[in-house]
């Protein structure tokens, strides 16, 4: 097939799928069942229309009047930043410009886009979020992160040099790939390091702060809305010996976090089942010196990695979630341990989810404030966070 006939198929394949998609599942899974109901299509062909797909979400809610294969076109264009020979074949006109700037980029094509449009909900931000800086993020695809797990730095990084796998250091135990990078046949997941944004790392920050009055050498830690454990994980590397307790409303999740955890070599735990919306849940007598609440949220700092959501997104989902947060939150607060600890976590850039939430906290309980922070990610291709670290010293 002559070349342009195919990149043209790809794109019409691209818009077929875009057009039937509703956003209802996670858009990789629904990509797999589409190809694998459509076996035509070749490893090659599948990943160019995946691209052209992941890009035309990366616009947002910006061009949003557009034919489907023309704002697709658009969106490659301003999601390269390096020749693509879909663009060079099908607009040879926009060939040269594809390493000029995003600003040149728009001049030239002369549509009255606005970058603030693909993220619209500038008035929603947490304190200190450059709007501008976090919009224009989502056309770019994260990196994929990685933490070295303690006692492993050496043994991970020189697997990585023999394999000559490309990283970049950000800080001691924190590796930064290309996305695509494979690691599984090289690196021991879970036992030698694990993959875990660059954020979600920064939350041993607060961790770390914990260990300045937490009085019992064995603090009892109760990851309360743990899914595969990733912040657990985080809280034994930061803080050693732990009493830990872990639990989530998903059984299935609980049964990933206990592969996970098989693999990182950790035995020792409690878990159970709760949904924390429900008071006479499980919960009744458990006292914890450190709570660890990664609650359910808009996931709008990682909507980098999962475009489809920004896309689908609507400003109602705000309060549906801070509504469920503070529910869960005032459930579990009741739990900490004099002089022990409560830390808030979302991967939400929203106020109503985070700085809200704090002042929920601080009015409706005995709670005192030591730390919140909004966790920039998307200067450095990652996801964007917020914590914020209690404690109950009365
Ligand atoms: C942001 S995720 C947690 C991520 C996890 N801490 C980690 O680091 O990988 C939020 C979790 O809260 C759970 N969840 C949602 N609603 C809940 C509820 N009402 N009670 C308990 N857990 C809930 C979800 O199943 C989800 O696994």
């Amino acid at each position: 097939m002559a070349k342009e006939h195919l990149y043209k198929s790809y794109v019409t394949t691209a818009a077929t799928i875009i057009q039937q998609y509703n956003g209802s599942t996670p858009f990789n899974d629904y990509l797999k069942k589409y190809f694998a109901l459509h076996k035509k299509y070749g490893s090659r062909d599948r990943k160019h229309i995946t691209h052209l797909c992941y890009c035309y979400y990366r616009l947002g809610h910006a061009e949003l009047g557009l034919e489907v294969e023309e704002r697709i076109l658009l969106a490659l264009f301003l999601c390269s930043n390096d020749t693509h020979e879909i663009i060079s074949e099908l607009r040879p006109e926009w060939k040269e410009n594809i390493t000029d700037s995003l600003q040149d980029k728009l001049q030239l094509l002369g549509y009255p886009f606005s970058i603030e449009n693909i993220f619209p909900w500038q008035d929603e931000l947490s304190e200190g979020i450059d709007a501008t800086a976090f919009a224009l993020s989502h056309l770019t695809q994260p990196e994929l992160f990685l933490r070295i797990r303690p006692g492993q730095r050496e043994r991970a990084l020189s697997k990585l040099k023999a394999n000559t796998i490309l990283f970049e250091e950000y800080g001691n135990d924190c590796l930064a790939l290309f996305n695509a990078t494979k690691i599984d046949d090289i690196l021991e997941v879970n036992k030698e390091v694990v993959v875990q944004d660059y954020s979600s790392q920064r939350i041993a920050e607060f961790l770390e702060l914990t260990k300045l009055k937490t009085q019992n050498s064995k603090p009892k830690v109760w990851d309360c809305c743990a899914a595969s454990g990733g912040k657990s994980l985080l809280a034994v590397d930061t803080l050693g010996n732990i009493d830990l307790t872990v639990s989530d409303m998903r059984p299935s999740i609980i049964q990933n976090l206990k592969k996970r955890f098989a693999a990182a070599g950790i035995t020792k735990y409690h878990s159970f089942i709760a949904d924390l919306t429900n008071q006479k849940s499980e919960i009744r007598n458990l006292q914890s010196d450190i709570i660890i609440c990664d609650v359910p949220c808009s996931g709008s700092g990682t909507w980098g990695r999962t475009p489809e959501q920004l896309y689908f997104f609507s400003s109602e989902k705000i309060d549906y979630y801070a509504n469920l947060q503070k529910q869960i939150v005032q459930n579990v607060i009741k739990h900490v341990n004099k002089n022990g600890y409560f830390l808030y976590i979302t991967c939400s850039v929203f106020k109503k989810e985070n700085e809200d939430v704090v002042d929920f906290i601080l009015a409706s309980s005995k709670l005192q404030l030591i730390k919140k922070k909004v966790l920039v990610g998307y200067d450095k291709k990652a996801d964007t966070m917020f914590g914020a670290l209690f404690i109950l010293d009365r």
